[in-house]
């Protein structure tokens, strides 16, 4: 996605000092953290960080395979999605017209969310990440509503993003060691010789060893600050990564080394990537399922291989038609 970076130093807007206690919005909307919508504050008016109640049970999802526009999938045999978006409307404050508009999707792979800028990418994700409510509809997080302050925090350890700049995502004033582990102790998971351990497996799950704990951000490239970055959205054992652009800001070399990094972690921990990205391409090498998004409507949702390859809307046949060929994902 286009934008500011969504986390860094603590002279931009959006500070890394309480990344994901408070995790910061992936597209530079506001947020009220979950600390403060734990208290029943709200800032910046638009959004809240978990969801108000409504009277819906949950659903699943209707007939198999690819279909337009906003009928969910069936779930693989009957398998409850992670999570899932029922009929999802959000309008920011003030705006003439709702960023996302009736969605309807579940994330049970992993899932590639592609549409042209402004296309409601970035709403849609923080939307799954808890950090927007929505004006209606409901965020469906292992098949149940999510709501109340138990649920959110239970979203926060399962669901962890990556963001898109590297450079701009790790805070330059602390230790790789304390960038990774900081999601265990603001969560509570982990603390003294347990959270170091923790870090120092994230880090071997990256490709990096501890001779890294003691260094600072600015000492790494950026395909290693993306590492780390991914290190840190490992620690808590999620079992969903939310991954804004997580290689558009990286050289080509970098990117193919980052790419198959998430596809052996999706494939070795069984973790979901639900990613948006302006190159199909990485969507294809990556995603099991893909939606498409315009103007704030999924005009399309199936297997990527089918959506990509074979589109059955005009505006997904448009999104890719300058890819001269795809890799198999
Ligand atoms: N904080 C906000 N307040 C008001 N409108 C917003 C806000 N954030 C986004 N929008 C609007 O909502 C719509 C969807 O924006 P969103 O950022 O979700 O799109 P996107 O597909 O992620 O775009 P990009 O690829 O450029 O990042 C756009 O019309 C945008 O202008």
């Amino acid at each position: 996605m286009t934008g500011e970076p969504t986390v860094g130093p603590p002279d931009q807007p959006i500070g890394n000092a309480e990344p994901l206690v408070t995790p910061s919005p992936i597209g530079g909307s506001e947020i009220a953290g979950p600390s403060r919508a734990a208290t029943g504050h709200q800032a910046g008016g638009d959004v809240e960080a978990h969801v108000s109640p409504t009277d819906d049970s949950p659903g699943e999802g209707g007939g198999a395979g690819r279909v337009g526009g906003n009928q969910p999938r069936a779930s693989a045999a009957g398998q409850t999605p992670r999570l899932a978006l029922e009929c999802v409307t959000f309008t920011y404050r003030g705006a003439a017209a709702p960023a996302l508009r009736d969605a309807t999707f579940a994330v049970r792979g992993s899932l590639g969310i592609v549409g042209e800028s402004g296309s409601g990418k970035s709403t849609t994700l923080n939307l799954l990440l808890g950090l927007l409510r929505p004006s209606s509809g409901r965020v469906l997080f292992d098949g149940e509503e999510l709501r109340g302050a138990a649920r959110v925090r239970a979203l926060r350890r399962a669901v962890q993003p990556v963001f898109q700049d590297p450079y701009a995502s790790l805070d330059p004033r602390m230790r790789v060691d304390r960038i990774v582990g900081e999601p265990l102790a603001s969560l509570g998971i982990a603390s003294g010789a347990a959270a170091k351990q923790k870090v120092r497996d994230a880090l071997a799950d990256v490709g990096l060893d501890d001779d890294t704990l003691a260094r600072y951000p600015h000492e790494f490239s950026g395909g290693q600050r993306q590492r780390i970055a991914i290190a840190r959205a490992l620690v808590t054992d999620p079992a969903i990564l939310i991954a804004d652009e997580p290689v558009s800001a990286l050289d080509v070399t970098t990117r193919i080394d980052v790419i198959a990094l998430l596809d052996r972690l999706r494939r070795g921990r069984g973790l979901s990537v639900v990613m948006v990205s302006h190159d199909v391409s990485v969507v294809a090498a990556l995603c099991d399922d893909t939606v498409v998004l315009k103007d704030g409507e999924v005009v399309e949702q199936g297997p990527t291989m089918q959506v990509l390859y074979s589109p059955a809307h005009p505006y997904t046949a448009q999104l890719i038609s300058a890819i001269a060929t795809l890799p198999t994902a």
